[in-house]
């Protein structure tokens, strides 16, 4: 490339850097008196009174009122499109592109050029830089130069050919890099972002995007998607940007928050935060399944739990039977075995358990149990208005009256001038107010005994499921309810028992207020149980399903099946989509990782090279030395050190080798922590998802053997596959299990 062409390519960006700094410092002076209005507006609000001096004035101030909000509704939200308008430009006075395009139609020879960026940017009429995510963009992304590129622009379909494909790396507005790529270089600068270090954040990737990524980032038409690849092939990468880009194609119909995206866990939800922010695309809502749930019930302390823990227990519970018990659980519960309570004031018993019962069975309803339960509760208000007025003349309100102040009674004699009407009107004051409380608590349907009932659910487990199928005799379940019993005396659930306990409640409360999400995203999705998927699809049978998993990584052995996801779904369309190439870890990794893979026809593909995985016997007397000199190696060149076990417990074997080695380090136990060190030591249940430069994996065999022997090797995949750079094996002895039948050329002994 010569410097002519780099000077010109340098005077364009300057110009167009003259133009984004003009539309800031414009959106600069709009925003300040924007605010300016809003301030106004919020004080005008507070003096707002609503009239009640007739109905009329009533009808009319409140009118007001509510055009008033609208109003102020349009104006922060104004506020807020400038606002995000003005980060973005703040993003592109730094780096205002990335890549540019010349091509021409193949049915018109006249050249034409783009320039692709994380935003759009207009000179009056002239479109100084293109959206990545419109439609002519994929130009930078599908087409290599001297191929034909079909994209759908409107509603038909063009063929254009690329005359060149340009990349720029820039720094504080100044190109410090730029190359003409074509089909032999392959993408340079893909190598050179790969060969850098990891982050605490992972942040967008636009500029680097690869054809087959892209490829499902623009896929919108299928109901749903599923992303499969193995590790480091970029899911969450696709996840994040395909957001991005339904945000960009659907803004007419679709808004942030009616996305929702689920996250292994709250670390990695921390570690992808900025994705989307750093793309303009605020506002999508992010959660991990278990905030979720205890959100829902928020009543009960949800039990932390670690790989290793999931028992046969949790295997039903986590399963589509369990959930198909449930629901026939709930057609039952129509007829019997509903547990209510009675309904009292105080000690007394206005409407007994048995007579709701004998109201409840009277119901002729055809709807669901839910249905039957809201009948149920109009019967019992009714019956409420019946007793209030029975005891206007009950002996508690004589009692009652005779503690009224003189006050109250004095102003009630203004009112009415008539000592009888005084009386009936301070009766009924009396018994409303009693009552008041009891009709809260029906309308909330606080007469069904929903905790009760879920223990009962969990006592006829062995009537309505088939527990030999997972190896579990009825003496063996009814002591696992006893355990979970003693639980929820302590106010404590696990995940499984919260998910379980509210889906039964949805069935009795019905679907209560649901917020409907238009997209439901699933960052890995072998994660999820059947059960915690169907309980979503009941939630939100009318979103669309984008999910990203990798089966040789279902470290918590939640026996999801793709087959099982189609019947979830309903049998509706899924498009799948499978990620080989390793964008993460070096071909040597990857070459030791895959060993450990079940999957036959998941192995990765890497495209970079360095050194084989290390393994250290923890036996040899020089291992503590090895071990830290080289990894003061690593941390002198900044890079970042995980040490990885496969559960908590094997933390206590490498805290002490940390603590005597005095490197300044972090040890995450749980999902509230934050990651801001260099070094840290983790169980891989909650480095899901994240990467590091160096991973020094370790376990003991004495660990390995606590573990279920069918995840062990999805545990050791996982964790190989978090490391970039350079791997370290510490084991116990030179006879470890865990190196029995890989092959010793595919790692070093140190
Ligand atoms: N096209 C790309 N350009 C640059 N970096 C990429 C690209 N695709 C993926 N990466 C990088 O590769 C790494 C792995 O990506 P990502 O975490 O999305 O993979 P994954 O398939 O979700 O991995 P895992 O299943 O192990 O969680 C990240 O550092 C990501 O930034």
């Amino acid at each position: 490339m010569n410097n002519e062409s780099i000077q010109q390519e340098q005077e364009r960006m300057d110009y167009v850097i003259s133009v984004i700094t003009e539309e800031a410092d414009r959106l600069k002076s709009e925003y300040s008196s924007k605010l300016e209005i809003q301030k106004q507006l919020l004080k005008q609000s507070s003096q707002i009174r609503i009239n009640n001096s007739s109905n009329e004035a009533m009808w009319e101030s409140s009118g007001e009122l509510r055009e008033f909000e609208q109003n102020l509704t349009i104006k922060s939200n104004e506020l807020t499109q400038v606002q995000n308008r003005r980060t973005i430009l703040e993003k592109m006075q730094e780096d205002p592109y990335f890549g540019r395009i010349d091509y021409h139609n193949v049915t018109d020879p006249e050249a034409e050029q783009i320039y692709v960026g994380i935003g759009s940017l207009f000179d009056n009429n002239d479109n100084l830089v293109v959206d990545w995510r419109a439609p002519i963009s994929s130009l930078y992304y599908e087409g290599n130069v001297g191929d034909q590129v079909k994209l759908k622009i409107g509603d038909r379909f063009q063929a254009f050919e690329v005359d060149l494909k340009r990349q720029f790396r820039v720094k504080n507005g100044e190109i410090v890099g730029m190359i003409d790529t074509d089909n032999v270089m392959g993408d340079p600068y893909l190598m050179e972002v790969l060969e850098g270090g990891s982050s605490n954040q992972m942040g967008p990737v636009v500029a680097t995007l690869q054809k087959e990524q892209n490829r499902i980032v623009r896929d919108t038409l299928p109901r749903n998607v599923l992303i499969q690849g193995v590790a480091g092939s970029g899911k969450t990468v696709v996840m994040m940007q395909k957001i991005a880009y339904l945000l960009y194609a659907f803004r007419a119909h679709l808004k942030a928050d009616e996305i929702l995206l689920f996250s292994p866990n709250r670390i990695f939800q921390a570690y992808i935060s900025q994705v989307l922010p750093s793309l303009g695309e605020w506002d999508v809502e992010g959660n991990t399944f278990s905030q979720f749930i205890q959100h829902r019930v928020s009543n009960y302390d949800m039990i932390p739990s670690d790989i290793g823990e999931n028992n046969k227990f949790s295997t039903v519970k986590g399963s589509s039977q369990y959930y198909d018990a449930l629901e026939r659980y709930s057609r039952l519960l129509k007829k019997k075995y509903l547990l209510f309570r009675d309904i009292k004031r105080e000690d007394e018993v206005l409407i007994s358990k048995e007579e709701i019962q004998q109201m409840f069975k009277r119901i002729d309803s055809k709807g669901s149990l839910a249905a039957k339960l809201d009948i149920l509760r109009s019967m019992l208000m009714q019956r409420l208005d019946e007793l209030k007025i029975i005891h206007l003349s009950a002996d508690w309100v004589d009692d009652a009256l005779q503690h009224y102040g003189t006050d109250h009674i004095h102003q009630f004699e203004r009112q009415t001038h008539d000592i009888v009407k005084m009386e009936g009107y301070l009766r009924k004051q009396v018994v409303g107010d009693a009552f008041r409380i009891i009709e809260r608590r029906v309308n909330s349907q606080g007469h069904i005994r929903y905790i009760a009932q879920y223990l009962h659910f969990l006592r006829s487990i062995p009537q309505l499921i088939d527990l030999s199928s997972f190896g579990i005799t009825t003496e063996e379940w009814a002591s696992h309810v006893e355990v979970v019993l003693k639980d929820m005396k302590k106010n404590r659930l696990s995940l499984y028992d919260m998910t379980g306990y509210y889906a039964l409640l949805l069935q009795m409360k019905g679907m209560m207020t649901q917020k409907a999400y238009q997209y439901i995203c699933i960052d890995e999705i072998q994660d999820f149980t059947p059960f915690q998927l169907r309980l979503l699809k009941k939630l939100y049978p009318r979103a669309r399903y984008i999910m990203a998993g990798d089966l040789n990584q279902n470290i918590w052995q939640n026996n999801l099946d793709y087959k099982e996801l189609e019947r979830i779904l309903e049998e509706e369309e899924i498009s799948r989509h499978l990620l080989l190439t390793s964008y993460r870890s070096t071909q040597e990794i990857m070459a030791f990782a895959d060993q450990y893979a079940l999957l036959e026809d998941h192995r990765a593909q890497p495209i970079r090279s360095r050194k084989k995985p290390e393994v250290l016997h923890q036996s040899h007397t020089h291992f503590d030395e090895t071990l830290k000199s080289r990894l003061a190696e690593h941390i002198g060149k900044g890079e970042r050190v995980a040490f990885l076990t496969p559960t908590a417990v094997g933390l206590n074997e490498v805290k002490p080798f940390l603590e005597s080695w005095g490197v300044d380090h972090q040890v995450i136990s749980s999902d509230d922590s934050i990651m801001n060190k260099q070094v840290v030591a983790m169980p891989i249940g909650l480095a899901k998802g994240l990467e590091f430069d160096v991973v020094v994996a370790c376990g003991t065999d004495a660990i390995l053997a606590s573990l279920p022997n069918d995840g062990r090797q999805q545990i050791w995949y996982t964790i190989f596959s978090r490391a970039m750079h350079q791997l370290y094996i510490v084991t116990t002895d030179e006879q470890t299990a865990l190196l029995k039948g890989t092959n010793p050329s595919s790692y070093e002994v140190l």
